[in-house]
């Protein structure tokens, strides 16, 4: 099996790609520029220089608290007259806040959900105490039916109970970490691109992703690309490589005029006459700015037949243990080919939260709405999601926080490796079984001979490493908490006995994160960066093994740490398992311009819920026709109930309306979409649960198409025939004639 490395376009690309089955010549060379550059595990050396910065990453966090914050805030202080000193802190501290939705628009809406919950108490006792004994079965199911609904619709309900705004400080985020003329404090992110299949994901739009990605607005040395190319195709490949030549004019070009978005083809496609209005630029800044570009990595990881490579998630597991080696940055964003930033500041917009002294350490993510280009202007299907976004995601925020959706999200590396969130009561036991003594004594026993070495190297820099920088710390400014310190000095004084447990705790380690001790000790460094003494070829030769196909076996990955496997959509899974686990997240979910946006694809398949909307779209079409009613003749007291039933029902979406600001139409479409899903792809969903679960038949991940352009628009509205239109369109036929019949049958 040969696996190669190459360098190319001087330093700022790398490549690390497996041998796929169906490519065997793409790893010997690549021409570029009539020149050929070999492939031996080579890298640009000084691009790995950026380590420093990143290790004395953990700077950010003291000197927040410290020097600069106070003299801020004396400055502040003496500004205003040293008025409402707590006040002040607060403001000075927060990069954020929650902004309250007006209680006029939030009280109406919980009264109108306690009635709703009255009405229904009430009427589920007429419901179940006056039996159609005529239709008996029409009867049971469509009280079964209700009883699903009044239960899913209460679980959503309270989901929305405590729905939360925010506003975001980009200027405090840039006061504190990101001072001119001073070393930077931002932290490293890397960004992670998927793209599979050349046809249906045309390169062009990676190609553009990724030039948004490296010209975002964020300190060059702390971004790092990663493209995954799960089609392994030559086409990819070299569009990335001319890609990352372009870069060189683009991104300096971006920054100078400071234009947005930042993606070419959307940039050019908004026709704006960007020659108004331009500031001359600074000449310094500028011709600094050329030279300036992120790091672009290129990873095709290994298929191997045989071995199940498991999709976006197997391809998102690779990035992260490539990035790990490579670059470690503690927070990574992730974002389909199709999703460019729109909004150069969208990383900045995380880090308000990610980095904020204190929730900072609770967030496992922060999500980003969706947002598309091209969507029709009817938006005949619901593709723009206000509902989704502006209500549910938004109530999900007063819980535990949004879902992660798959794409425009930005990750806390610690908590997809399956720690807990620090803070819950779990993490003691965590840390108890496998962390301490592992970290100070795990240097000892190598478990592979061979790589013994390596491990000494790695892991005992790591024990010196963190004291030396704590140290750093505390000399610094005496008032940093003694805790962590102290921390380590016990785990020293209790070496013999974690001696003892250590060769197990790391088999432990590598029944989790597979064999590669480099990848081990990289999870230890909880603010990133890589550890001392390391040089390029190691780290390349340590990413080549990372991607192998035979890696993930016998380990936790995609079960439990990382993009969980198993599922086609596993985005929701891998965000539920991290809230499981007692991690909160985020959404920046107020209105913007939006930072994220994709190329529309017209796909309909989200959650799969139980379809008792076929059901009950049956059951009353039946009744007129079958002459058998499933609600015996209503007296007054019933009447009311359903009567304030409805009517509640029908406030409670008006009151929602109010206080998401989301308009009549896009709600209305949702509401169509989800009857349409309800008795169609929801079905058919079901049935393909059901296979899979009894015959064990798997599911596909269809890759969506993103080629889409405003000539085909038309397409939308032409009518094409798919079995999945049989349910709906046979409940419209048998609900038309149940009215018909139930005319006909008054007069
Ligand atoms: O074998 C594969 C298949 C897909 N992908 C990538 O996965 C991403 C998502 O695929 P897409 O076909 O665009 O799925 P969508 O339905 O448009 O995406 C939404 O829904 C998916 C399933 O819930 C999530 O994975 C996505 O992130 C989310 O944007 C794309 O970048 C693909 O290139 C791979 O890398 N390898
Ligand atoms: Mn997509």
């Amino acid at each position: 099996m040969a696996m190669a490395a190459s360098l190319f376009n001087g330093s700022h690309t790398i490549v690390v790609h497996g041998t796929q089955e169906d490519n065997g010549d793409r790893e010997r060379q690549w021409h570029h520029k009539d020149q050929t550059f070999s492939v031996g595990g080579s890298v640009g050396g000084n691009d790995f220089e950026g380590d420093k910065n990143v290790l004395s990453n953990v700077e950010w966090k003291e000197r927040v608290y410290n020097c600069k914050f106070r003299q801020e805030k004396s400055d502040l202080v003496r500004k205003d007259g040293g008025n409402d000193d707590q006040r002040l802190e607060d403001d000075l501290l927060n990069h954020w806040r929650n902004v309250p939705i007006s209680s006029s628009k939030l009280i109406p809406y919980r009264l109108v959900i306690v009635l709703w919950l009255v009405f229904l108490a009430f009427f589920f006792r007429f419901r179940i105490l006056t039996p159609a004994y005529d239709a008996y079965v029409l009867w049971i199911t469509s009280v079964i039916c209700e009883i699903w609904f009044a239960f899913s619709w209460m679980l959503e309900q309270f989901a929305k109970w405590n729905p939360i705004n925010r506003k975001t400080y980009l200027e405090r985020l840039s006061i504190r970490f990101d001072r001119e003329g001073e070393p930077n404090m931002l932290s490293p992110v890397d960004v992670y691109v998927t793209t599979v299949d050349t046809a249906k994901e045309p390169p062009l739009i990676t190609a553009n992703t990724v030039l948004s990605i490296l010209a975002v607005d964020y300190p060059v040395d702390k971004i790092c690309c990663y493209v995954s190319d799960d089609g392994a195709s030559m086409l990819h490949f070299d569009v990335l490589s001319e890609t990352a030549e372009f870069a060189r004019r683009w991104v300096p070009f971006c920054k100078k005029q400071n234009i947005e978005p930042r993606a070419p083809e959307f940039y050019f496609s908004k026709k704006i006459d960007d020659l108004k209005e331009k500031v001359q630029p600074n000449f310094v800044k500028e011709r600094s700015g050329m030279k300036e570009l992120p790091r672009l990595v290129y990873v095709s990881r290994e298929k191997r037949p045989g071995y199940e490579h498991q999709k976006k998630a197997g391809a998102m597991n690779t990035l992260v243990r490539v990035s790990a080696v490579l670059t470690n940055a503690p927070f990574m964003l992730n974002l389909d080919c199709e999703h460019y930033i729109n909004n150069s500041k969208a990383v900045r917009e995380a880090m308000c939260f990610l980095m904020d002294p204190q929730l900072g350490k609770k967030l496992c993510y922060v999500q980003f709405p969706q947002s598309f280009d091209g969507i029709d202007h009817h938006d005949r299907y619901a593709n723009r999601n206000f509902v989704f976004f502006d209500i549910n995601m938004r109530g999900l925020v007063g819980i535990q926080g949004p879902l992660y959706v798959g794409t425009g999200c930005v990750f806390n590396r610690q908590a997809l490796y399956g720690y807990d969130q620090p803070g819950s009561e779990k993490r003691l036991k965590t840390t108890c079984d496998c962390w301490p003594s592992w970290r100070f004594c795990g240097c000892r026993h190598g478990s592979k001979k061979s790589k013994k070495h390596g491990v000494r190297s790695l892991l005992g820099e790591l024990y010196p490493k963190k004291k030396k920088m704590m140290e750093r710390n505390h000399i610094r400014n005496g008032s940093t908490p003694m805790s962590d310190f102290s921390e380590v000095e016990e785990g020293f004084e209790c070496y013999d006995e974690l001696e003892k447990s250590s060769f197990k705790s790391q088999k432990k380690f590598e029944k989790r994160f597979g064999q590669s001790l480099f990848f081990m000790a990289s999870t230890l460094l909880e603010y990133g960066g890589l550890p001392e003494g390391t040089n390029s070829q190691k780290l390349v030769r340590e990413a080549i093994d990372v991607i192998s196909c035979v890696y993930e076996e016998k380990t936790e990955w995609g079960k439990d740490i990382g993009w969980i496997y198993g599922s086609v959509t596993e985005d929701t899974l891998t965000g539920l398992k991290m809230h499981s686990r007692g991690w909160k997240s985020v959404g920046v979910l107020y209105a913007r311009e939006a930072c994220f946006q994709g190329v529309c694809s017209y796909k309909f398949v989200r959650s799969v819920a139980p379809s008792s909307e076929v059901a009950y779209c049956t059951v009353p079409t039946v009744c007129p026709l079958t002459g058998k009613f499933i609600v015996p003749t209503l007296n007054t007291y019933a009447s009311i109930w359903v009567m304030g039933l409805f009517l509640s029902i029908i406030t409670t979406a008006i009151v929602e309306l109010r206080w998401s600001n989301v308009s009549i139409k896009d709600w209305w479409r949702n509401e169509q979409f989800w009857i349409i899903g309800g008795v169609s792809a929801h079905l058919f969903a079901v049935f393909q649960g059901l296979l899979k679960v009894l015959a064990g038949v798997d599911t596909t991940f269809r890759v969506t198409s993103k080629a889409a352009k405003d000539a085909e628009f038309r397409e939308l509205y032409l009518f094409k025939w798919t079995s999945l239109l049989i349910p709906p369109t046979t409940l419209i036929i048998l609900n038309m004639v149940g009215v018909v019949a139930g005319v006909s049958g008054a007069i």
